[in-house]
């Protein structure tokens, strides 16, 4: 197992020589300067995190972190917390959202049990429980500090596997009902916001649930007064396996040096405590898609990221994922295969001051 102290202290930039080259690249295709926008950055990017401007993209894959959360117990979602197991399940089946845009995209997903509630056995389910569940918030901590920490290593470890295969892409994807709980307390004690700014309405909760769910988070933090500065502090009191789990899937493809993509809103909370644990972190974030849930432009605007699609989207499970690997394709093919001002028989440097 890779210890969380000697990856937070080994985490390095990307190349920067290498995405300068590939911005003068790009600078010489037949094309106003810059105006394949955002397919030019995630190029640009992806040649500065892998050091070359012949990109591997073959191997992508999505980590689903599973778990369950002690805080259903105060009726905070509209699901039944059984949900959770049957859904995790369902991965292996092939039938829930994040099978079939894995499938249309060509990526793989690796399922991971690191706290459900009950026996989950199946051959496509690692058994990486670290407990069955976690607290309820409103009376005791989530978890403790090292059970955090087992939770981060199990996703350094999921990405250290699949470097290992030859992965070179990674998505983070979760499956807990009453994830969006967690994710709000934790985005609420870390931002310093109110509550009501960051809570959203998760699986579909109604009005009464949606009361009870901020009750919940105001006393959880009131009960423990989770230290902002202190990142596993605020996960073990108002956190999530899952979230601890993701965030080591972040950690882990920084220091392996891949580019890792965020889901939704649980995701992007799980990057932003990477990202304050070590804020080098932000150079491996890509962004996918703006969530429903109402706290995510807050999350995004932390990490300094501009979700690339607005779909509506609140699903989970890292279905946004699949869709940016296939944005990631599309940049590297089409940006690799245009030609070039001189091929298309363009002088560039007359038109130089319309298109800079
Ligand atoms: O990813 C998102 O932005 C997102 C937003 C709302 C809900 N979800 C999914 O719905 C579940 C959590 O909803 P809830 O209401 O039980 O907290 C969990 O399994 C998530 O994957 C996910
Ligand atoms: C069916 C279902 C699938 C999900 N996937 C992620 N969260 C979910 C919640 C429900 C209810």
């Amino acid at each position: 197992m890779q210890n969380l102290q000697h990856i937070l202290n080994n985490i390095k930039a990307p190349s920067t020589e290498h995405a300068k080259a590939a911005e003068v690249y790009l600078d010489g295709l037949t094309k106003p300067v810059g105006s394949l926008g955002k397919l030019e950055e995630i190029y640009y990017r992806l040649c500065s995190i892998q050091s070359s401007q012949k990109l591997k993209l073959d191997k992508k894959v999505v980590i689903i972190m599973c778990s369950d959360n002690g805080v259903c117990d105060e009726g905070i979602s509209e699901c039944p917390q059984e949900v959770t197991a049957t859904v995790t399940y369902n991965f292996t089946r092939g039938i829930t959202g994040i099978n079939r845009m894995s499938h249309f995209c060509h990526s793989d997903i690796y399922i991971v049990d690191i706290g459900v509630k009950g026996k989950l056995e199946h051959p496509l389910i690692a058994q990486k429980k670290v407990r069955e569940s976690t607290g309820n918030m409103t009376k005791e901590v989530a978890m403790t500090r090292s059970e955090v920490i087992q939770a981060i290593e199990v996703g350094i470890e999921a990405v250290k596997e699949h470097v290992e295969k030859g992965y070179e892409i990674f998505g983070t994807g979760e499956m807990g009902i009453g994830n969006t709980t967690t994710s709000s307390a934790v985005l609420s004690v870390l931002l310093d916001q109110e509550i009501e700014e960051v809570v959203g309405k998760g699986a579909g909760a109604k009005e009464e649930t949606f009361k009870r769910k901020v009750e919940a988070i105001k006393s959880a933090i009131h009960l423990h007064n989770p230290n902002k500065e202190d990142v596993i502090d605020v996960l073990s009191k108002v956190g999530g396996l899952d979230l601890a789990g993701l965030c080591g899937v972040y950690l882990g493809a920084s220091y392996y040096q891949k580019p890792v993509v965020i889901d939704g809103f649980i995701a992007a909370v799980a990057a932003l405590c990477a990202y304050r644990l070590n804020p080098l972190v932000g150079e491996y974030l890509f962004p996918s898609h703006l969530s429903e849930e109402k706290g995510m432009h807050l999350v995004m605007d932390e990490l300094k990221l501009k979700p690339y699609f607005e779909l509506g989207m609140r699903l989970g499970e890292g279905t946004g994922c699949p869709i940016t690997f296939q944005l990631m394709d599309m940049a590297h093919s089409v940006l690799t295969t245009m030609g070039t001002f001189e091929e298309a028989n363009i002088e560039k440097e007359d038109y130089m001051d319309v298109w800079k």
